[in-house]
């Protein structure tokens, strides 16, 4: 095997920098290892792991003669004697730990971090000393189903009872309310206002989504009023939460000023990156407790580490035996919503265990019309194969008269792609979409901020509240005629800002699964290119396919969904063992 570069300059001046003592034939090859690891790094892992890289043929980019690296014993050799390299626990530019990984000092130290963090508070015991108590509200909580498994009432109690604890689980499988059970238990085993407890997610629509699921489930818990009434409603980002500092990758909650809150959760915790997952943690009160939400299937953060899913292969590897994250993590896996037998809860059964031939036959079972597949179009032909779907799917809100219907009718069908760029990838989607639409006579593109455009939201603008992630649609006021952006705000209204205030934005009729994160939608047209890429991976495919409530058509060739399935997203880091230390 031979190692690509496709080294960026920031990977070549940060090897530069941290090579200067390094000279000659010795230097280009530390300097490449370097140069290696900043890409890690840029491409989302923590680490790089050096058995991996030994021996083999490094291609650097301006230089004729390919370079082969020396097998591990020289290169661990090589790189520890350079004065930037430090062991765990010295304070050097870069760390390389006792498994040969390679570590730029910042991001060992957020893992060393954030696993002491976790280890430490879930060895935390916090629960009721009354057992029969504690079992009399569970059950109150949780009626037993048939099954005699309830995975709900187990992640609850452990939620109870231990310093922290996860909740993994696909759409539907009861996470929310699950959450919103734990709520309620917390604030009653605690006499309700002692408890300080804060939600969070880390996009502002994600976090929306919470609170209204939060507001409408609060009534139905078998609990006093008083108790329904201490229920938060409010979901912040979690940037919100610690305070971002303008201009410093720091906040205003730390180890020095905690965060003043008993319990924290955290939904949507897969699209948590190291450094926010390790700022989190250290803001906690040492007695606070903490509760991830999320998928551990799902495409991991999009900046470095996978956190979410490293801690539930941790609590799962045999090592944990013995560790206090064993049994910190409950996995939910029954599908409530459409229930286990339905083609998309089976389908994205069959692509997280790899088994393509499965999902291709479930995608091919005429009986089922909810999932389907058919294969990519050619570039020419993308427009017409588009033209039903998107005039059926998107003609609803375009027709829409008021504001908070169109912004509804919206969420009723969304194209995902894998790609951003080209005729397969978002942009080139959005524009075909857009022709059509024009040729339709359902809008008139001709300026940009055309009646019936929706928008996604590509930066976080805190003096608009608007984020990262959150869609609207540009629509004229109904008092002025004036076009405005408009967007549905966390309590359920509406709200609008003249166009020319929006930050950074794109045309959101077709997104890419990256962003389509945290949301979801009843029905989606997912496209894969026509070629195979590294960037098609299960958990890409896995995480298009969960974001339909309703119905999903997948356009993609069979081989190329089939390497896409196999492929899996791995992530170098060392956060799995330093967890079950
Ligand atoms: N134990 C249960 N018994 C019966 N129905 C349930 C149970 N748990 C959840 N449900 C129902 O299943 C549906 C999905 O639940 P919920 O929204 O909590 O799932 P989720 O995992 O949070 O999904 P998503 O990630 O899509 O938000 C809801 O309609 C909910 O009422």
């Amino acid at each position: 095997m031979s190692i690509e570069f496709c080294q960026r300059s920031i990977d070549r001046q940060i090897a530069e920098y941290l090579c200067r003592g390094a000279r000659d034939e010795p230097g280009v090859l530390v300097r490449s290892v370097v140069s290696l690891l900043s890409q890690a790094v840029g491409q989302g892992h923590v680490c790089l792991d050096l058995e991996e890289i030994a021996g083999e043929v490094v291609r650097i980019p301006g230089r004729e003669e390919p370079l082969r690296l020396p097998g591990i014993v020289n290169l661990l050799a090589a790189l520890r004697s350079l004065p930037t390299v430090g062991r765990p626990g010295e304070h050097r530019p870069l760390i390389l730990d006792e498994a040969g990984r390679l570590y730029l000092y910042r991001y060992f130290r957020y893992e060393l971090q954030l696993a002491e963090a976790i280890r430490a508070r879930a060895a935390m015991e916090t629960g009721s000393p009354d057992e029969a108590a504690l079992a009399e509200q569970l059950d109150r909580y949780f009626v037993p189903d048939e099954s005699g498994e309830d995975r709900q009432r187990q992640a609850a109690l452990t939620a109870l009872r231990r310093g922290f604890s996860v909740i993994s689980g696909g759409p539907g499988t009861g996470k929310t309310t699950t959450v919103v059970r734990i709520l309620g238990l917390l604030l009653e085993q605690t006499g309700g206002e002692r408890m300080r407890i804060a939600m969070a997610a880390p996009t502002g629509k994600a976090a929306a989504r919470l609170a209204s699921s939060i507001a409408s489930l609060r009534e139905s818990l078998p609990c006093t009023e008083e108790v329904k009434h201490t229920v938060p409603s409010q979901v912040t980002t979690i940037h919100r939460l610690l305070g971002t500092i303008p201009n410093s990758t720091g906040f205003r909650h730390n180890a020095r000023n905690p965060l003043p809150y008993d319990a924290v959760i955290v939904d949507e915790a897969s699209m948590v990156d190291l450094p926010l997952m390790t700022a989190l943690v250290t803001a906690l009160m040492p007695q606070a407790r903490l509760i991830l939400i999320g998928d551990r299937d799902q495409l991991a953060s999009v900046e470095a580490g996978a956190v979410l899913g490293d801690i539930c292969r941790a609590a799962e590897s045999p090592g944990s035996a013995v560790s206090s994250i064993k049994g910190c993590v409950t996995v939910l896996d029954r599908n409530y919503r459409f229930g286990d037998g339905s083609g998309i809860a089976a389908l994205s059964r069959a692509i997280n265990s790899g088994d393509a031939g499965e999902a291709i036959r479930l995608l091919g079972d005429p009986a089922d019309s909810t999932i389907s597949l058919e294969a990519t179009p050619m570039r020419e032909a993308v427009r017409k194969r588009l033209a039903s779907p998107v005039l059926e799917g998107f003609r609803p809100y375009l027709e829409a008269e008021a504001p908070e219907d169109a912004l509804r009718l919206f969420e009723r069908f969304r194209i995902l792609t894998a790609l951003r760029e080209g005729p397969w990838g978002a942009a080139g989607m959005n524009h075909a979409v857009e022709t059509l639409l024009h040729e339709a006579g359902l809008l008139k593109a001709d300026t940009p901020f055309y009646r019936g455009r929706p928008v996604l939201v590509t930066e976080n603008d805190y003096i608009h509240k608007l984020f990262n992630g959150d869609t609207g649609i540009i629509l004229p006021d109904p008092e002025t005629g004036n076009q405005k952006a408009y967007f549905a705000a966390p309590d359920g209204t509406v709200r609008s800002i003249p166009p020319e205030f929006l930050p950074a934005h794109v045309t959101a009729f077709a997104m890419t699964v990256h962003k389509s994160q945290g949301s979801e939608f009843d029905r989606v047209l997912m496209v894969l290119p026509p070629e195979d890429t590294l960037l098609l991976t299960r958990e890409l495919i896995y995480t298009g396919i969960t974001r339909a409530r309703q119905a999903i058509t997948l356009w993609s060739d069979e081989a190329v969904f089939s390497a896409a399935v196999k492929r899996r997203t791995e992530r170098r880091s060392g956060l799995r063992e330093r967890l079950v230390l």
